[in-house]
């Protein structure tokens, strides 16, 4: 079987991206960017709730700990809620790094190492290549410390999509909530009229 990381990447040319002038500087912690997400919102009691930090260049750093919540098998996290905590730092890098709201539409996780329940995961994201639209974007996962074993590796791609996307596509009630509550949805995270 060939693994995810031996076939090319970005499987495109791209152009090399560009940290936006605006984005936070190295060492910033990043606010969670909507209060009901599953990755990182703080009003989601079982979520991920996972917490990040701008780097230099065009990377992020993210830590996820997983609890008895994110079990698949006994005492170790869930393979489809790993997805989720890197489909949540890769999107945070995109977004933060190059200001522009985007989605992810293609996402491929290996999954090298079990995660046991306890462990807090060091994520580091970085941004790749972006063709147009579209920002390829890849991460790493370490167990235990900045230096511990690789144990899931992601990359995706996310599409840059305008501010209309989330209002055409949202549900009502949700769109109606935020508009009553603004501080549910960190608005500085990206310029939503570029
Ligand atoms: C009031 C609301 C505010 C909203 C919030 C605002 C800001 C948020 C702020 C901060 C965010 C911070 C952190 C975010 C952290 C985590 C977020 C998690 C992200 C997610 O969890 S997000 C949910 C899951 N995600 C989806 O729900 C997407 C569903 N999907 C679609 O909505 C469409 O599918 C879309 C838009 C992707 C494309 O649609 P489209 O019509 O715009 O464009 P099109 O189809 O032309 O694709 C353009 C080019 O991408 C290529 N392309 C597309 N898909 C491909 C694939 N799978 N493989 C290979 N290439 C692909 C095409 O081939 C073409 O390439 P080319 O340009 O070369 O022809």
């Amino acid at each position: 079987m060939t693994r995810t990381t031996e076939q090319p990447w970005p499987p495109l040319p791209t152009e090399a991206p560009e940290r936006h002038a605006d984005a936070p500087a190295a060492g910033t912690d990043l606010p969670s960017h909507y209060a009901h997400c599953f990755g990182c919102g703080e009003r989601i009691e079982q979520g991920l709730h996972l917490r990040t930090t701008a780097c230099e260049g065009v990377a992020i750093r993210s830590t996820f700990t997983v609890t008895a919540a994110h079990q698949g098998a006994p005492g170790l996290a869930h393979g489809g809620l790993l997805a989720c905590a890197f489909d949540e730092a890769l999107g945070a890098a995109v977004a933060n790094l190059l200001r522009r709201p985007a989605v992810t539409a293609k996402l491929e996780t290996e999954f090298v190492r079990p995660v046991p329940v306890g462990t807090t995961l060091h994520i580091d994201a970085h941004l790749d290549g972006v063709a147009g639209r579209k920002v390829y974007v890849s991460a790493e996962g370490r167990l235990g410390g900045e230096d511990g074993d690789v144990a899931v590796r992601a990359r995706a791609l996310f599409v840059q999509v305008k501010l209309t996307h989330f209002l055409e596509h949202g549900r009502p009630e949700d769109l109606r909530k935020i508009a009553a509550d603004p501080s549910l949805l960190n608005r500085r995270a990206v310029e939503l009229n570029p």
